[in-house]
C-alpha cells in the first residue's frame, strides 16, 4: 500500500470505530493485544463495545484457533476504570498476512490515543528454570527475521514524523515491568509465578526442531513464539510504552542426545534390542489448553497493571 492509501485507510478505520463508541470510550489510554487463548480478559471490561475486525476498513481477520477477530473497548480496573482497547486475536505472518497488515492495528491504536501497549502471548520455554505455566515479563528480544530482512519498519515511513532509524535498547518499558511485579505481589501470586526473560521471534508455523531449540537457547533466548516482536517494534516507533507478558504453554524439547538409529541397528544385528526413547511433540491444542488453565491469572495480572498505570 502506498503512503496515501495507508492514510486513507487509517482515516476510514478510525471513522468506522469512532462511530460505534460512546463518549466514555472515545479516548482509550491503554491498548492490549491478547495472545493465543488469552482473550478472556474482555470478561473484566465494563461498558464493553465489541467491533468485529471485518467491520473495520483496513483490518484483516485472524485465522488461528484461539484468536477471535474482534476489537473490544471498555473500562478496566478499579474505581471508575481506565478506558482501554483490546485486540481479541492478532495477526501472524505465517497466516499469510503481510507485516504492514500484522502491525496495522498497533498503528491504529496509537492513532486512537493509547500511551501504553500491553501485549500477551503463548510461548515455548527454552530455559529449564522457567516451567510451563510461568508468566515471563519480557525484558528483551531476539528477532532473527528482523535481522535478516523481515522487519516491520522496512519501506516507506507511514508518517513523516516517525523516526527512520529506531533504537531498541529500551524497547521494554522498565516502569511497566515494575508494575507487573508489583501487581503480582498485590495479587499474592507465588514468587515463581512471574519470571523475566528474552523472547525469540520466529516466523512459524513450524515449531522448533531440537537443533533449532538448542540454537535459540545458546544465543540467549528464554522463550520462543511466532508473534509479538513486530507489534513491539511498531509500538516503539509510534512512541508507546510497551510491556510483553508471555505465558509458557510448553517446553521446547531439547534432548541431551539424539536417538541413534545407527546404534539401534547395530545392537539389533548383535541380538540386543534397544527400546527407543519416547519423542515429545508439541501441539497448538496443548498451547490452548495451558492458556485456558492460566487465562485467569493473566487476566487478573493485566487488570491490576492497568489499574496502577
Ligand atoms: O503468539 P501467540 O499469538 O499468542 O500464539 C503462539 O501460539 C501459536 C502456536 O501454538 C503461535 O501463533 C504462537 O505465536
Ligand atoms: N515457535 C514457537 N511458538 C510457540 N508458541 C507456543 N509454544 C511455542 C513453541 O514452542 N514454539
Amino acid at each position: 500500500m502506498g503512503k496515501e492509501s495507508i492514510a486513507t485507510s487509517f482515516a476510514d478505520s478510525l471513522a468506522a470505530i469512532r462511530s460505534k463508541l460512546p463518549e466514555t470510550l472515545q479516548n482509550p489510554q491503554v491498548g492490549i493485544i491478547c495472545g493465543s487463548g488469552l482473550s478472556g480478559l474482555v470478561g473484566s471490561f465494563r461498558e464493553t463495545v465489541i467491533i468485529k475486525y471485518e467491520d473495520i476498513p483496513g483490518f484483516s481477520t485472524s485465522t488461528v484457533l484461539g484468536h477471535r477477530s474482534e476489537l473490544a473497548f471498555g473500562l478496566l480496573g478499579d474505581g471508575l476504570g481506565v478506558p482501554v482497547v483490546a485486540m481479541l486475536g492478532r495477526f501472524h505472518c505465517y497466516e499469510g498476512h503481510s507485516l504492514p497488515s500484522v502491525v496495522y492495528p498497533v498503528r491504529l491504536m496509537a492513532k486512537l490515543g493509547i500511551k501504553d501497549l500491553i501485549i500477551t502471548n503463548a510461548a515455548g520455554s527454552l530455559n529449564p528454570s522457567i516451567p510451563v505455566g510461568t508468566i515471563v515479563v519480557i525484558q528483551d528480544h531476539l528477532a532473527l527475521p528482523n535481522l535478516t530482512g523481515m522487519n516491520p519498519l522496512l519501506g516507506l515511513k507511514t508518517s513523516p514524523n516517525l523516526p527512520r532509524f529506531l533504537p531498541l535498547s529500551d524497547a521494554y518499558s522498565p516502569a511497566l515491568r515494575r508494575l507487573a511485579f508489583l501487581a503480582a505481589h498485590k495479587l499474592q501470586l507465588p514468587d515463581e509465578a512471574l519470571a523475566e526473560g528474552t523472547y525469540a521471534w520466529v516466523s512459524g508455523p513450524t515449531y522448533e526442531t531440537p537443533a533449532e531449540g538448542r540454537f535459540l537457547r545458546t544465543i540467549g533466548a528464554d522463550v520462543v513464539g511466532m508473534s509479538t516482536v513486530p507489534e513491539v517494534v511498531t509500538g516503539r516507533e509510534e512512541g508507546l510504552n510497551v510491556m510483553v507478558l508471555s505465558l509458557v504453554t510448553n517446553f521446547v524439547v531439547i534432548p541431551e542426545s539424539y536417538r541413534s538409529i545407527r546404534e539401534e541397528v547395530h545392537s539389533e544385528l548383535a541380538g540386543k534390542k534397544i527400546t527407543p526413547p519416547e519423542v515429545q511433540v508439541v501441539s497448538h491444542e496443548e498451547v490452548l489448553s495451558i492458556g485456558k488453565e492460566k487465562a485467569d491469572v493473566m487476566r487478573r495480572l493485566v487488570e491490576c497493571v492497568v489499574s496502577t498505570i
